[in-house]
């Protein structure tokens, strides 16, 4: 029988699958094998289908009395009527699954966008690649943080750990390693193996795709992964319950119509059948028109066009609710490396004992100069400066890389290890000479609890290792210190002077590094840090600097305006922390400034208070983070925080909003986080708020719209019955209104523009009902006046028109509609005034405005105003049509100068701390 992956060496496996471990797979090859293979995606469950979806938008149970009842309208004759009725109803149902169909589509389109990733060797180059496009044969590397994107075979592991509670349902972390293994051990014992699915937790390695797609463990059991349905916002499950109730007031008020037209109409003599049908079918069709079904899916095309718009300006919201989220953030909790600075690093100062050591050049640009007292240094002089320079480029993962032709120089890896590496080069040292003249037998990787890493090798016929870390930490496990080429023991003046060099850099804004040696006799098992990382000889620091982002400054700026307050978390020096969080005006005070230690030391009640006016925390692990959140949130902060490294997730978690980053973050935060901003930056997150803030507003003026517009087609039909006039309105007529209105100004009003205060209002109250005080007494304004002009203009052309109701009906029927789109434009602001946002500025809503009357005129003139038993109105009906159809306008405008007035101005907001 064939040998399983997990019985061959791994040499074995990769010419098994025809591979290569140095190149990887050539693009060729990998064309090839797609083709074969398939991508390498879980298959999902189909959707439904557009038929499915339009039977769907049957299930409303008042359309489908309405639908009976034009059949049965059918049956006695009233052929055109129930026809048109049906269509209308119909039109109504495709617009619902074009809605629906759009929302979906862009959920997918957001979705995509944050696909997994993998690094694979490919035509001998390390690249990023769509994890679904891997397929069996490709070499790919682990990281800590990411997931294990297909079923692998191990083929180096350097401590790799893997939590595979997905697949086994053990949730602690099992080691792996490239050995082969004997017959047929459990899943769950194949410790050569790595499965689809599960999460690298700790190590860093290489190992050979084996199998993808529903080839792999996880396909086996999942079989077909469900789609995981979008789980609605609370805003729309608000809505859904807000629209319940308002659905049963209309049912009930319709009722009620229909019960005081039979009464009164019995009161002037017998009703005659064909009267009390009409009277039946405007009251459904009222209902129909006035409840208001299609408002969750509009609110999701709402926010998932502006889940697209943020796409576009570099924030991928991962998850419906956050977009709703973002507007009530009140803290914004952000990295310092990378978000707030460039992460950009270059080493501009150098220390070993006594010495202070200056480094010129720019950037990643492997060229500059060391010097001392402004003269070139000679590192043959310098042996401590000499192993300063060796011990931090070996102790390395960075790669540096220029695109030759250009000379542009960029690195591969970390940042601040890639600053080492060109510093490295400065000195004379060439990173892959050094790593092949001392190889590298061990390591333990960097985390950000230890902040450390340590890596062992053959140095000069002996074994040393050399580990690099937070000075602070490091300082702390050495014994002994570098003395021009040899060692001697750590003395406390040292140590002192050491502080004070470190003191001196991170005060200028420099992040610093201190390397150290030990020299071992045994290799050891380096599998527990603690007993490694220790006795060591300290050599040198190193500092380097790492510019803030331009643009920050400005973003904190806005953050103050708007009332939300940002603070900085970092693992760095709280000197360094404070110097740059100063630059960019977080803080203005160093005692706004808390470290780890001290946050360790405080009291729950202390730590609580504390988190009120600290601006900066510095030298905290991740354990530290989530207790901030905690800490933000039991103080009623809606709470925004940022995360990239293995040991964020929780507390992304829980943040309202967890923020990963797109370019440094792993496959884990990513996985865990409501928003990934792509481009790592500080002032993305702030415009993804201001964007957030603009979403709900803009959802508030068209549920705003909407609800005015049906409640006075509701006033109208309701006051005219009761007076004992005849029936403004004919079914027809009403759904007609309801098509024609609700579906194009409405959408358009929820891409508004945003409206200059966005960000000088302070953060929503996620508490706060979306139906405030202000929007009651706006809707309520809003739609009296409709009615009251709609019943005006059919009192007026009954008495003009000889009681001739066809032409009074034309009338209601026209200024209806007139009056609901001139009032969309009123609807554009709660604060500002239709002329003071300028007609013009939203095309789309002049565009929907535009088709609504085009709608309007085709339902008046040409063939189909017989349909919709409508007069069609002459030049003279006009003025008075246009002029009437202004007034619910201006008296909303009015309303609005008058709640203005005495409201509270806007204002900018003073923020604590
Ligand atoms: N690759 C590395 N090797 C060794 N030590 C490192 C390495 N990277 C960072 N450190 C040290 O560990 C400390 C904490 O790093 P960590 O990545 O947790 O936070 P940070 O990058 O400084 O700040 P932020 O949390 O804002 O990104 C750093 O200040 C530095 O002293
Ligand atoms: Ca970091």
């Amino acid at each position: 029988m064939k040998k399983q992956w997990h019985q061959l060496p791994a040499s074995s496996v990769v010419t098994e699958l025809n591979s290569d471990l140095e190149h990887g797979l050539s693009s060729a090859e990998v064309t090839s094998r797609l083709s074969q293979y398939g991508y390498n995606e879980l298959q999902e469950k189909p959707r439904d289908p557009m038929w499915k979806k339009f039977i769907n938008q049957f299930k409303d149970f008042l359309v489908l009395i309405l639908l009976a009842a034009s059949v049965v309208s059918l049956a006695v004759g009233e052929l055109a009527d129930s026809l048109v009725i049906i269509t209308i109803v119909m039109l109504n149902a495709a617009l619902g699954v074009f809605q629906e169909a759009k929302a979906e589509k862009a959920l997918e389109a957001l979705k995509k966008m944050s696909a997994p990733t993998s690094k694979v060797i490919r035509d001998s180059v390390v690249t990023t690649i769509p994890s679904r496009e891997l397929v069996p044969g490709d070499i790919i590397l682990l990281d800590a943080g990411d997931y294990i994107p297909a079923d692998v075979r191990i083929i180096d592991s350097f401590n790799v750990k893997v939590q595979e509670a997905s697949l086994t349902g053990e949730s602690v972390p099992v080691e792996k390693s490239s050995e082969a293994l004997e017959g047929e051990p459990p899943l769950a014992d194949r410790h050569n193996l790595g499965f689809m699915s599960t999460v690298i937790t700790y190590g860093r390695g290489k190992a050979i795709v084996v199998g993808t797609a529903m080839n792999t463990e996880i396909g086996k059991i999942a079989e077909m992964l469900q789609t995981v349905e979008e789980e609605s916002t609370p805003l729309q499950k608000k809505l859904a319950e807000f629209g319940k109730g308002l659905g049963i007031a209309c049912l009930a008020v319709c009722a009620i119509i229909f019960a005081i037209g039979l009464w009164k109409g019995q009161q002037d003599g017998a009703l005659a059948f064909s009267e009390v049908q009409l009277l039946l079918m405007t009251s459904i069709s009222l209902a129909v028109a006035a409840i208001p079904e299609g408002l969750p899916t509009v609110v999701t095309i709402v926010l998932a066009l502006g889940m697209q718009r943020m796409a576009k300006k570099n924030s991928i919201m991962k998850k419906l609710h956050a977009v709703e989220t973002l507007g009530s953030i009140s803290v914004i909790c952000s990295d310092k490396t990378g978000t707030l600075t460039q992460n950009q690093m270059t080493v501009v100062k150098m220390f070993t004992p006594a010495k202070m050591f200056t480094v010129s050049g720019e950037g990643y640009n492997p060229v500059g100069q060391i010097m001392r007292d402004e003269q070139p240094v000679d590192l043959v002089r310098e042996p401590d400066l000499a192993l300063l320079l060796r011990g931090s480029v070996l102790c390395n993962d960075a790669q540096l890389k220029s695109s030759d032709a250009d000379k542009n120089w960029s690195i591969i890896g970390d940042p601040t290890e890639g600053a080492l590496v060109v510093a490295g080069c400065k000195g004379g040292y060439n990173q892959p000479q050094l790593t092949e003249k001392f190889p590298r037998l061990q390591e333990i990787p960097f985390d950000s609890g230890r902040k450390m890493m340590t890596t062992l090798h053959k140095f000069d016929g002996q074994l040393r290792i050399f580990t690099k870390g937070a000075p602070d930490v490091l300082l702390s496990r050495c014994t002994g210190i570098t003395a021009d080429g040899t060692s001697r023991p750590l003395t406390e003046k040292d140590i002192a002077a050491i502080q004070e060099a470190n003191k001196q850099m991170a005060s200028h804004a420099l992040r610093v590094l201190a390397v150290a040696y030990r020299d071992l006799d045994v290799q050891p098992a380096m599998t527990n840090p603690e007993e490694v990382e220790n006795q060591l000889v300290f050599i040198g620091l190193l500092g380097m600097i790492d510019p803030p982002r331009i643009e920050v400054k400005d973003a904190v700026e806005v953050c103050k305006g708007a009332g939300i307050r940002p603070v900085m978390i970092t693992g760095d020096h709280p000197d360094t922390a404070f110097a740059i969080a100063k630059e960019l005006g977080i803080v203005t005070n160093s005692t706004q400034v808390l470290t780890g230690k001290e946050l360790d030391a405080m009291s729950a009640d202390e730590f609580k208070k504390a988190v009120e006016t600290t601006g900066v925390f510095a030298r905290v692990s991740p354990e530290h983070k989530v207790a901030i959140v905690e800490n933000l949130r039991g103080n009623h902060h809606i709470v925004a925080m940022t995360g990239d490294g293995v040991n964020d997730a929780p507390a992304l978690k829980k943040a309202d909003i967890g923020v990963a980053m797109g370019i440094t973050g792993t496959d884990v935060t990513k996985e865990t986080a409501d928003m990934v901003v792509s481009d790592d930056n500080f002032a993305t997150i702030v415009t993804a708020v201001e964007e957030g803030r603009v979403i709900y507003t803009n959802i508030k003026k068209f549920v705003y719209f909407l609800l005015s517009c049906n409640a006075s087609e509701v006033l109208v039909i309701f006051f005219a019955i009761l007076f004992g006039w005849p029936i403004p309105l004919l079914p027809i007529q009403l759904l007609w209104v309801n098509l024609v209105t609700d579906a194009f100004p409405a959408l358009a009003l929820g891409v508004e523009k945003k409206e200059p205060n966005v960000m000088r209002l302070k953060p929503r109250d996620p508490a706060e009902p979306l139906m405030d005080k202000t929007l009651k007494i706006m809707i309520g304004v809003q739609s009296i006046a409709i009615a009251a002009t709609v019943l005006g203009a059919f009192q007026y052309a009954l008495a003009a028109y000889n009681g001739d109701l066809e032409i009074a009906r034309t009338f209601a029927f026209v200024t209806l509609i007139t009056t609901q789109i001139t009032c969309a434009y009123a609807a554009r602001s709660e604060y500002y005034s239709a002329f003071a946002l300028g007609f013009f500025s939203n095309k789309f809503l002049n565009g929907g405005v535009a088709l609504s009357f085009v709608l309007l005129l085709l339902s008046v003139y040409g063939p189909l105003h017989l349909l919709f038993k409508t007069i069609e109105p002459g030049i003279h009906e006009w003025p008075f049509l246009l002029a009437v159809s202004v007034i619910p306008f201006l008296v909303t405008e009015f309303t609005k100068w008058l709640l203005h007035v005495s409201a509270k101005p806007v204002q900018s907001f003073e923020v604590k701390g």
